[in-house]
């Protein structure tokens, strides 16, 4: 990345900053560096409105806080309400923190409120300062990024004030994707102000438009539950201590703004270059269609595809939407794919390619309109994986199918490791196994999200497509032939189900049978006595290794019933031959279910009677 050079935008004062985001086309005005010489005072050092600011320990802020100004962070106006230290907690949503940042939606008030967001970004702050040794010559800083959300602008000017009232440098790229996040902490350029000691993706995948979220990197990859469970904590004692006073000081403070996507796109380019043997352009003649979903993933069709040669042509919802439009940005959602695959059809394109909204999850379409999501992108990413690493472990989530263990094992000589939902469970899985010998390649959930060993172990939608983008190449290279052929023999062999199903039944936290217990604890009581009966009849075999719910054979297929990761639900999910022994699987866990009051079965109900 030598190569690229100086790409901070807002330079000094000059004010360049209120300009229309060019390469992504954003549609909102991008943050306006604030060039009102009011907020332009020299910052007072340590000298904060925030009263618990020694709880983070600020290092030299005077020291490195003069001199160079680039633009300021934007002065806040939200009024700062009383928010309990429960009400950050239920921010929470796995490793990633969730809530609503739009009003206007029935029964769902803001809760990513400007105050709550700045605390939750000082508190980000003070978790990386008790993990990272200052840097003697400059203070640590924290990149932010976010997509097309409407929200993503105010969020950004609270997230940036809340790193400034920490003491930390703010770099902001504005429009970005997830795993560009991640590898701004890995990059190594100064130019660019890499790498970033933290950093912070404003982003709510593919949830509807009044919610927004975050998610936190270091070099070490994307925070923990546990890591996002110790700042919400923090955020709420620093919250209390949060008050209007001082916030122009807070607001002159220097923000930087970088092209950190030029870098990001760059690396997806060479990547496919080296692999075609340092081909300029080895996609020339291939026309693969892009749609971002009104995302943030509009960049891959003209800075990736076209400087490889590709025609992108019929390429749709590149341009950033935060009302999402056309579709859910969502690979796993049906009205999402069938859009992508009319788009190849009508275009007569080689390739489809689809993101959800922040770009870490992905999947594609062949040229004969047949989709690579879920069960058959996992497939067609170990069939190239394990080309490369021959015998390898593929660690994936625990809802893919039978029929893909027997393709990965018997077809491809791997080893299929069903583990839990959840991409960074998967990840951290697949990282686990290689501490202990077990050597794996490749972390893929059914849910589009996948994680490489090359690749760092970045949750990366654009990258899993830069592999079967590399497949197109180097068979065209080698003389193979064109079009999407090569992806679609990959997966040849592979055993489909005739009939899938996911049926999520819902827990009603209010119903009198939880007696105060918590959902999770209800749900579990559900599973155990659904295992018990599977255990009485003779018809059912219970999944011998199995690392959530319970996973059963039987009626020639399967079914799994588990507790979703966040909701109070447990999804169901079955698969079988036809949708008649499908439904005597519905059948038997309804049958076990059915004595649990709080459970709401209607949709399994609707299944069966169907
Ligand atoms: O457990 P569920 O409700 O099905 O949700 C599970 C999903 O939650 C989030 O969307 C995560 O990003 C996914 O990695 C995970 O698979």
């Amino acid at each position: 990345m030598a190569a690229l050079s100086g790409k901070i935008i807002s330079h000094s004062l000059v004010a360049k900053s209120c300009q229309q985001n060019r390469h992504f086309n954003t549609q909102y005005q991008p943050d306006c560096c604030n060039l009102n010489k009011r907020n332009l005072r020299p910052f007072l050092g340590g000298n904060l409105a925030w009263s618990a600011i020694s709880a983070v320990r600020l290092h030299g802020i005077s020291k490195f806080n003069r001199g160079i100004v680039y633009c300021n962070a934007a002065l806040s106006t939200a009024a700062i309400s009383s928010v309990e230290k429960t009400d950050f907690l239920k921010l929470q949503n796995g490793s990633d923190i969730r809530g609503v940042a739009v009003a206007g939606v029935e029964g769902e008030p803001v809760t990513l409120t400007e105050p709550v967001t700045e605390a939750i970004a000082s508190a980000f702050c003070a978790w990386l300062q008790k993990r990272k040794k200052p840097h003697s010559s400059r203070r640590l800083r924290v990149s932010i990024g976010h997509d097309s959300r409407i929200s993503a602008q105010k969020l950004q000017d609270a997230v940036s004030r809340g790193i400034s009232r920490a003491g930390l440098d703010v770099i902001q790229y504005g429009l970005a994707s997830t795993p560009a996040m991640f590898n701004c902490t890995l990059t190594e350029n100064e130019d660019f102000l890499c790498p970033a000691d933290g950093s912070i993706m404003i982003t709510a995948s593919h949830l509807p438009y009044n919610r927004n979220g975050f998610k936190f990197f270091t070099n070490a990859g994307g925070l923990g539950k546990a890591d996002i469970k110790e700042i919400l904590e923090l955020a709420a004692d620093i919250y209390k201590t949060l008050t209007n006073e001082g916030a122009e000081q807070i607001a002159s403070q220097s923000v930087r703004k970088v092209e950190y996507m030029d870098i990001y796109t760059s690396n997806l380019v060479q990547a496919v270059r080296k692999a075609a043997g340092n081909v300029e352009k080895p996609l020339e003649g291939f026309h693969i269609v892009v749609d971002a979903g009104n995302g943030a993933g509009g960049f891959f069709a003209g800075k990736v595809l076209e400087p490889l040669g590709a025609i992108t042509s019929g390429s749709q919802f590149l341009e950033p939407d935060g009302m999402f439009p056309n579709h859910i940005p969502n690979p796993e959602d049906k009205a999402a794919m069938e859009s992508i695959t009319k788009a190849v059809l009508n275009n007569k394109a080689d390739l489809g390619i689809i993101f959800d909204t922040d770009v870490d999850r992905s999947a594609a379409v062949d040229s004969s309109g047949r989709e690579f999501n879920r069960n058959r992108l996992i497939a067609l990413m170990s069939a190239i994986v394990l080309e490369e690493h021959p015998g390898t472990t593929i660690v994936t989530d625990s809802v893919t199918s039978d029929g893909l263990t027997t393709f990965i094992e018997k077809k491809l000589g791997g080893k299929h490791h069903r583990f839990k939902r959840g991409y960074k469970n998967v990840i951290d899985e697949a990282i686990r196994l290689n501490t202990v010998g077990e050597e794996s390649h490749l972390a893929i959930e059914t849910s589009g999200h996948g994680a490489l060993k090359e690749n760092h172990w970045l949750d990366d939608g654009a990258y899993l497509m830069v592999k079967l983008l590399n497949k197109l190449a180097s068979a065209k290279a080698s003389g193979k032939g064109g079009g999407s052929k090569v992806l679609t023999g990959l997966v040849e062999g592979l055993d489909e189900p005739g009939f899938a199903v996911e049926l999520r039944l819902k827990i009603d936290q209010t119903h009198a049978e939880l007696k105060g217990g918590s959902f999770r604890e209800y749900g579990e009581a559900v599973i155990k006595h659904l295992e018990n009966v599977v255990d009485s009849n003779p018809k059912l075999q219970k999944a011998p290794v199995n690392y959530e719910g319970v996973r059963v054979s039987g009626f020639g297929g399967w079914f799994l019933l588990r507790l979703s990761l966040h909701d109070p639900v447990l999804p169901l999910n079955i698969e079988a031959s036809s949708k008649e022994e499908a439904v005597n699987l519905g059948n038997a866990v309804l049958s076990a279910v059915r004595e649990f009051p709080a459970l709401d079965t209607t949709a399994l109900d609707k299944f069966v009677q169907a």
